[in-house]
């Protein structure tokens, strides 16, 4: 079987563009750990040929046809699928004028995994910033793919080799994270990993270590009282039905190597406590993977990085990492 993968390049003002070429070029698709894979980009295609120029690297696009049997992707192509920028983008340059682009080519994509033309969804860095200064409220693709979807909770979680780490929480101001931690959220929240950790990454048992919210997780009640009176119920609602939970520790202790040899996952309560460990351990070869949405949607582990967008520099280790996860779980699906 040749999954046909969704690819959205993201912000064009970003090193996604580059990265396009950069997955192209690499042609490990055609030939990487996950197998063949037809790969369709939905982007502005004068947008991908000016980054090709940009890199002195040949591009082509084959025209995308939903309708035909799925065919590898050749190295140094790509399908397109085209969707028009509002305005031409300048790399390194954000303009809220795109901001309307950037989503089109995420509803196209999420919308073609629901009704099952793509196996699954590929996504490129966005601004966050620049979206919401054009007056469009978001928070990420992964909120936005929940709400596309119609489904109540998903998971973020973001795998390099020997980490996962999973959050409870994700785009949210610091002063907001305590009251979101919920014992249904975490019930919610746990459930989709464990599923996920056995039906999708084929751990039998998985053992998944959830840290506290406060320093020394509340050391006793002393500095904060949500482990006492929100984590622990959870956590021993959830052994009561065989799940194996770890915790809550202290996330000092946690992300420590004797105590992330038992856990197949980690389970943070928030963005930064978490990702900053695991960007430390993978930067540039980790993905980002959705759990819980009716579609596989994997992602890079970096932003736009505008600071470095048009040089040629920038490193499309992450993105062919993500292909390669999405087209092994596309594979295993269909097993
Ligand atoms: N998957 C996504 O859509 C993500 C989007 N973002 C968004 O990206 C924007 C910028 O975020 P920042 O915090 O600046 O993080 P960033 O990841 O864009 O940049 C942080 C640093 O890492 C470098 N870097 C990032 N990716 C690189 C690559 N592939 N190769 C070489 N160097 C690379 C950058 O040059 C910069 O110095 C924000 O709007 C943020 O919300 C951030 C993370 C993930
Ligand atoms: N730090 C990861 C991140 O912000 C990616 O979010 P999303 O856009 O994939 O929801």
């Amino acid at each position: 079987m040749i999954p046909r993968i969704a690819f959205t390049p993201g912000e064009p003002a970003g090193i996604g563009p580059e990265l396009a070429v950069r997955l192209a070029g690499a042609g490990s698709f055609a030939q990487g750990a996950g197998g063949s894979a037809q790969i369709v980009a939905i982007a502005d295609p004068q947008l991908l040929q000016q980054a090709a120029a940009q890199l002195h690297q040949p591009l082509e696009l084959l025209p995308f046809d939903p309708a035909a049997p799925a065919q590898a992707t050749p190295a140094g192509a790509l399908y397109i699928q085209p969707t028009a920028l509002a305005t031409p983008a300048e790399a390194g340059k954000l303009n809220p004028a795109n901001a309307a682009y950037v989503l089109d080519t995420l509803r196209i994509a999420a919308e073609g995994c629901l009704a099952r033309r793509f196996d699954a969804l590929v996504t490129g860095p966005v601004h966050k910033g620049v979206i919401n200064d054009a007056g469009i409220s978001f928070s990420g693709h992964t909120e936005f793919f929940a709400d596309l979807a119609g489904v109540e909770r998903v998971v973020m979680m973001l795998a390099a080799e020997e980490l996962r780490v999973a959050l409870v929480t994700t785009h949210l101001p610091l002063k907001d994270v305590s009251a979101a931690i919920t014992g249904p959220r975490l019930e919610q929240i746990i459930t989709i990993l464990h599923r996920s950790l056995r039906h999708q990454f084929r751990i039998d048992a998985p053992r998944i270590g959830v840290c506290g919210l406060n320093p020394h997780a509340g050391e006793g009640g002393h500095l904060g009282r949500e482990e006492i009176e929100v984590i622990e119920p959870a956590l021993d609602k959830l052994r009561a039905l065989g799940i194996q939970l770890i915790g809550p520790l202290p996330a000092d202790t946690l992300f420590t190597p004797p105590q992330l040899a038992r856990c197949d996952a980690v389970l943070a309560m928030y963005h930064d406590q978490g990702l900053p460990v695991l960007k430390f351990k993978g930067f540039g070869h980790a993905v980002n993977i959705t759990l819980g949405l009716p579609f596989i949607r994997t992602s890079v582990d970096h932003g736009t990085a505008l600071n470095i967008a048009g040089q040629g520099i920038a490193d499309s280790g992450s993105l062919r990492a993500a292909m390669s996860q999405a087209i092994e779980l596309a594979q295993l699906r269909h097993l």
